[in-house]
């Protein structure tokens, strides 16, 4: 019986030396890579070095270690054919029976803040990846380990039937091949970015693991949540929930949402939201005030929604949030006083988020059967639109005020979109109607007597003048819309007939 052989090569040592001991008892001879090696020996464990193996040193600065045919013949060969074994015999080649290997820390190495180019290269693997990929080929007769959450099961195995099973190997082979698949493309993305190049003619993207789901929008659908690793940090997926049942599919979408509008906001802000949609937002002095408003704009739908605040929730606001059921409750803190009031609520989901804006925002990705859309972030303000009035009257300053609150929130209604908004709240909102007036008509019965001298906003132009008509006769005042129709002329006219001060921002908020 031919001597059994596991390569190791870390750099990641942790758990390396109860492994390697537990291999060494049963029987395999350990080759490793320096630094390996040193780790090992230092704990006593006898270790060949690949450099031994290999009568070559290691050379460039560990670039090149164990890119070498006596380790990749020794990974790759067929270990029960005749013709293989022949060919690594006429070249003093051994075959490998196991290999455990993990790379060079990429991922932590660019997430420093201070890193060079030059050591984000450095810390490209090469021959790490090169060893796990050979092996992982090779599962008909290599166990590759590339997690240290696996050297148990692999040891357990080989105790109890001398081998790993094939289902074991293939298991690992196909985690390997997804780990290189992953750090390969966060190699991509870095070089990628260094290259300033858009719409990559291949995109390789790569998301880890946060939570399997019970369900999807649905019970019959089974579901999970991915993180992007190095994405966002003000972000949902970066959430710590302090308190309350598991987030469901719904939830992190809802509170995605919810965390899309309140970013809007500097001033504090509250925002409701039922599915993807807000139903309420308020702003104010504090964020009682503002959650006081987003509640009073609609005091229906905001029952089993989910409110974000861009400010602490303090006692008064927890003791009033206290009163209504909610799904979840995102701010960036709690006061002490706050979290006790909400945690009497043993369901209620509590969130917190450091609220910091990433530099660069990142690109919007949505799956269709068979294809994926991207695109950038719609991240337009009316700072940084050319406004213009486009009516004989301006707007007041208080109707400015609610023209740029319902500016704020319309980009997020799904469309067609109409919100109707106070200066402080919104008091109406129509959302994802097929024809504008319809959510003109929604959004306008929702304010009821609260549309007299309130504002509205429109995500996309008005195909003609009936949404203005509507407006007028629901005691609208001011209007905000992208302007920009054919008929625009006959919008004009009909807000000027009525004395409504109507804003054109030149730029349309859609949302799908
Ligand atoms: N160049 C090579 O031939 C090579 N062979 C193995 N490595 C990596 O070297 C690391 C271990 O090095 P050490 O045992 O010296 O601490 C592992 O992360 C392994 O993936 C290599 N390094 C990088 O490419």
């Amino acid at each position: 019986m031919t001597q059994k052989r596991a390569l190791i090569s870390v750099s990641d040592k942790n758990g390396i030396t109860e492994f390697a001991k537990e291999l060494v008892s049963l029987g395999y001879e350990l080759i490793s890579t320096g630094g390996t090696k040193k780790a090992l020996q230092e704990q006593g464990i006898p270790v060949l070095g690949v450099s031994e193996v290999t009568g070559f040193p290691e050379i460039l600065e560990g670039r090149v270690k164990t890119l070498n045919p006596l380790i990749h013949g020794g990974l790759l060969a067929k270990q029960d054919d005749a013709s293989h074994q022949q060919q690594l015999d006429e070249h003093g080649i051994q075959a490998i029976q196991l290999v455990c290997v993990n790379l060079y820390p990429f991922q932590q190495t660019i997430a420093k803040p201070d890193v060079t180019v030059a050591d984000a290269i450095e810390n490209i693997d090469i021959g790490g990846p090169t060893m796990l990929r050979a092996s992982a080929k090779n599962h008909q007769y290599v166990t590759v380990v590339v997690d240290p959450a696996d050297y148990q099961t692999v040891i357990d195995e080989l105790k109890a039937e001398g081998a790993t099973k094939f289902e074991t190997r293939r298991k690992l082979a196909a985690k390997v091949f997804r780990h290189t698949a992953a750090y390969d493309s966060l190699i991509a993305e870095y070089m990628t970015q260094l290259a300033e190049e858009e719409n990559p003619e291949q995109l390789t993207v790569t998301y880890e693991l946060k939570q399997t789901l019970r369900y999807g929008e649905n019970p019959h659908q089974q579901a999970a949540f991915y993180k992007k690793p190095l994405g966002s940090t003000f972000s949902i997926a970066n959430a710590v929930q302090l308190h309350g049942k598991e987030l469901s599919y719904n939830n992190i979408n809802d509170a995605d949402a919810a965390l899309q509008i309140v970013k809007e906001f500097s001033e504090p802000a509250a925002v409701a939201v039922k599915h993807m949609n807000p139903c309420g937002v308020g702003t104010g002095n504090t964020g009682f005030e503002a959650f006081t408003k987003a509640f009073a704009a609609d005091p229906v739908s905001i029952f089993g929604g989910i409110i974000a605040f861009n400010r602490e929730v303090d006692a008064e606001t927890a003791g009033k949030l206290h009163e209504i059921f909610l799904e979840i409750i995102i701010a960036p803190s709690y006061s002490e006083e706050a979290l006790a009031i909400l945690t009497g609520k043993k369901n209620l989901r509590l969130l917190t988020i450091p609220f910091n804006e990433a530099k660069k925002p990142e690109q919007k990705m949505t799956t269709i059967e068979g294809g994926l859309l991207v695109q950038d972030q719609d991240r337009y303000t009316l700072e940084d639109a050319t406004v213009t009035i486009a009516t004989k009257r301006q707007p007041t300053t208080g109707e400015w005020e609610a023209l740029k609150l319902g500016w704020k929130v319309v980009k997020h209604v799904k469309s067609n979109a109409i919100v109707v908004t106070a200066e402080d709240m919104t008091i109406g909102i129509g959302a994802g109607q097929m024809n504008r007036v319809g959510a003109a008509e929604i959004a306008l019965k929702q304010a009821g007597s609260k549309a007299e001298g309130a504002a509205l906003a429109s995500d996309a132009f008005f195909p003609m003048d009936d949404t203005v008509e509507a407006a007028a006769k629901a005691g609208i005042t001011a209007i905000i819309q992208p302007g920009g129709s054919i008929r625009d002329v006959d919008s004009i006219k009909k807000a000027d007939e009525y004395g409504i001060a109507m804003v054109f921002t030149g730029v349309r908020h859609f949302k799908h």
